[in-house]
């Protein structure tokens, strides 16, 4: 059983205050989607537990995680950035990125083929879609075993196909104990738990 803590965690972006004080539980079998209006610290605060962002304050820790690897290196973090080669083909970025993380999944053909993509395995990376080039993102939490994933918006550019998709292999990580974080603004299309950050941007400047 697995429990991510998060214990009066404050988070400052540029000098800034985002949210502070915030504390809550996720654990293995539960997806959390976190809400919020523009600016109130949702990327943060998956940036913050993928351990891209460092804490002003408090507490992050995976009870029951892997104690050789950091909790960075027991998350699925998956920005709006995708990093991909656009000389590369999707299979050779696929490929990459799999050994990269450490693999550990399905195997890749596998995975083109579930998030609807085998038939653009041999393209160019920069010749796809918004949506396609978002599947092959996704398609990297199949290749690779993680626990934890942090998903910003990551329904974003999916057709209504794509996004169920997603949502049924989002539910088979949390059926097989997995713990998923989601910031986003409409529905995922499961049965998720909400942790709403409040504020809106601007955020509260840094007391002296
Ligand atoms: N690199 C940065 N440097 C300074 N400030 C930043 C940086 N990244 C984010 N911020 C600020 O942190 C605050 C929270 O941004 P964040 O992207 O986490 O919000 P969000 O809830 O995900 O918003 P949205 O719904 O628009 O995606 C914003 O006020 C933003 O301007």
């Amino acid at each position: 059983m697995l429990r991510l803590i998060a214990d009066a965690l404050t988070c400052q972006r540029g000098g800034r205050v985002v949210f502070s004080h915030l504390s809550f539980t996720v654990t293995s079998g539960e997806a959390v989607q976190v809400t919020g209006p523009n600016g109130a610290g949702k990327s943060s605060l998956l940036r913050l537990i993928a351990g891209l962002v460092r804490a002003e304050s408090g507490r992050l820790v995976l009870e029951g995680g892997d104690p050789e690897a950091s909790l960075g290196e027991q998350c699925h973090y998956c920005g709006h950035q995708d990093a991909f080669k656009g000389s590369l083909t999707v299979a050779e970025n696929l490929a990459f990125w799999t050994d990269f993380l450490g693999g550990g999944g399905i195997a890749a053909p596998a995975a083109m083929e579930r998030l609807g993509i085998a038939h653009l395995a041999d393209l160019p990376a920069g010749y796809l879609s918004a949506g396609q080039r978002r599947r092959l993102a996704l398609a990297r939490l199949l290749t690779v075993s993680r626990p934890v994933w942090l998903l910003d918006e990551p329904t974003a550019a999916l057709d209504v196909t794509s996004q169920a998709v997603l949502a049924s292999v989002m539910a088979e990580h949390v059926a097989t104990g997995g713990i998923i974080l989601a910031a986003t603004h409409g529905p995922l299309g499961l049965p998720v738990r909400d942790l709403s950050l409040g504020r809106a941007a601007p955020a509260a400047p840094v007391a002296a």
